[in-house]
Formats: structure tokens, sequence, C-alpha cells
């Protein structure tokens, strides 16, 4: 199967340049309108996606954004692969802002956000233990490396609704809860790239410690700002060393996110409901 790889952009970074006839291409959804319009273009023989997550000009709050559409835009493109960049905050001493870490685990505090592309007339439940694809995460470790950041690979991420960031007790709690990384995005994004059947990897970029260091201050937007615009230039480098990393055609993934449906759907055949069989062409196409 040819290889495509989806960019999804987070703050501070919406747009990549060195994509080879790259243009922006409007992609209409049965879940709505994603983010933006989608950059497409080649890059080193391999086709590439770059979705700015919260639109260009940073207009989609983290609650507003269109996670559905998002991802349905993406697999309908042709993506296999999708890669999610984010600012987020540290839990830890040892990731300083600045630091890139690939996520492997999330708690999902989110609650005012659409979860799933499934429902009443069409039941799914697909396996989530292991939310991130290992094979991809590898390959984003590799090139955040060769283009020069300091990583951590596997990591906690717990996604909170904001748009306010947390009180010093909600920090302080998701430290006991061993969460390493905060922010505002993460799902359900990585929930639903799961039932499209994306592989898909997050690479968190530290911009700030939130609010429970006694020893910086508490986060606000400036610094995130601030240090995004230190990192994006390492940012759109990574982005341009994941196709030699990946290769122009893939094989099946070895965890099997690309078969993420295969025993997933509850609901008999006779009573689906046509209306949503017809919004999970490309979703799940595959096995409907
Ligand atoms: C500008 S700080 C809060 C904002 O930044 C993060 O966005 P993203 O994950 O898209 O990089 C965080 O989740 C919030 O949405
Ligand atoms: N401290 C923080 N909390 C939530 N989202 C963030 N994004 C960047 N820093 C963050």
């Amino acid at each position: 199967m040819d290889s495509m790889i989806g960019i999804i952009g987070g703050s501070g970074l919406y747009q990549i340049d060195g994509l080879e006839g790259a243009s922006w291409v409007k992609v209409s959804t049965p879940w709505g309108k994603p983010s933006d319009e989608v950059l497409v273009g080649r890059l080193g023989g391999v086709a590439m996606a770059f979705l700015p997550r919260h639109g260009r000009g940073h207009v989609h709050a983290p609650s507003s954004v269109n996670h559905r559409a998002n991802i349905d835009a993406l697999k309908r493109l042709g993506c296999t692969d999708v890669v999610a960049l984010s600012a987020v905050g540290s839990l830890r001493e040892d990731y300083v802002p600045g630091d890139f870490v690939v996520v492997d685990q999330y708690i999902d505090r989110t609650f005012a956000r659409e979860k799933s592309f499934f429902g009443s007339g069409c039941v799914a439940h697909v396996g989530f233990s292991h939310p991130t694809c290992a094979r991809l995460s590898g390959h984003v470790a590799t090139a955040a490396r060769a283009a020069g950041a300091r990583v951590h690979e596997g990591a906690t991420y717990v996604a909170m609704e904001g748009p306010q960031f947390s009180t010093l007790a909600e920090s302080r709690l998701y430290r006991q809860w061993g969460a390493d990384l905060i922010g505002m995005t993460g799902m359900p994004e990585a929930k639903l790239a799961r039932e499209a059947e994306l592989c898909y990897a997050c690479l968190a970029m530290v911009t700030d410690f939130d609010c429970w260091h006694p020893s910086h201050g508490a986060v606000d937007v400036a610094q995130v700002l601030a240090t995004m615009g230190r990192n994006a230039g390492l940012a759109r480098d990574l982005v341009t060393r994941l196709p030699a990393l990946l290769g122009p055609t893939r094989a099946l993934c070895p965890q099997g996110c690309d078969r993420a449906l295969d025993h997933a759907i509850m609901t008999a055949p006779a009573m689906r409901d046509p209306e949503l069989l017809a919004k999970l062409d490309a979703v799940a196409g595959r096995v409907l």
C-alpha cells in the first residue's frame, strides 16, 4: 500500500515548508468542516498532507476543534499515518521547555467533545490499550533526534477540556496520577484516529511547567508562544525527515492499527442505520 503521511500541526505550527506541488485543498466530510483546508503535496517521493489543528491564524478553541472532520478528511485524502504535533505543559522536573516527547498513553479528562464516529445504528468498540502506533512513534523519535531535538520516548498525556489552564490543585493531582504532560487537544483525536484505522503518533513539544513547579511561574500564553517560536523550525525540520523513514510503501502495521475495526462492530448488519453507514464511508468503508 502507498504511504501517505498526515501531519496535524498544533499551537504555533500553522504550515510546513518544502512540499513539492503543494496546494491547500478544501475537503468536505460528513462530520462537518475540518479546522482548515489541507496542504497536500509530496516530499521525497511520499505523499503528505498537513492540517493546522486550530486553523491558520488559530481560530478554533480546543473544545471546538472538529476532530471527527479532521480525522475523516485525512483518511479520505488517503493518509495511512498521522503524526500529531502538540504544545504541552510538563508535569515532571526532567521534561523541560524545549524538549520533545513521544506520547504513548493518555488520560482523557475532556467532557464536551464528540468522541466517536460510531453510535446508535452502528455501535463499535475498538481496542485502545496502546493508543499510539509504536512503529510510527519510533520513526517520529528518530526524525526528531536527527533534527537536533532532545527527545524522550514514552509519556502519559492528560487531556483537559480547557480553555482555561489548570488550577494548582489539578496540576498536583495529575502529577500524583502519574501523568507526565498536559494539553487540551490530544483527546479525542487519538481515539478517532484508531477508529479510522490510522497509525497515529503524537510528538509533544514542552512549552512550560504548567503551574505546579515551585521555581517557575504559572503558565501563560506568552510562555507557550515564546517556546514554540524557538521550536517551530525544529518541528518543521523533523517533518521533512519522516518520508525517508516511512518509505513510499508500507507493510501492514505490526500492532494492527490499520485493522482496528476487524472485530469491533457490534450492530447486526440488518439493524445498521443506512444514514450512519453512509457517513462512515471513508472511516470504516473497508469493513462495512
Ligand atoms: C496556547 S496554549 C494552549 C493550547 O496549546 C495546545 O494546543 P495544541 O495541542 O494544538 O498544540 C493546547 O492543547 C491548547 O490547545
Ligand atoms: N500547561 C498547559 N496546559 C494545557 N495545555 C497546554 N498547552 C501548552 N501548555 C499547556
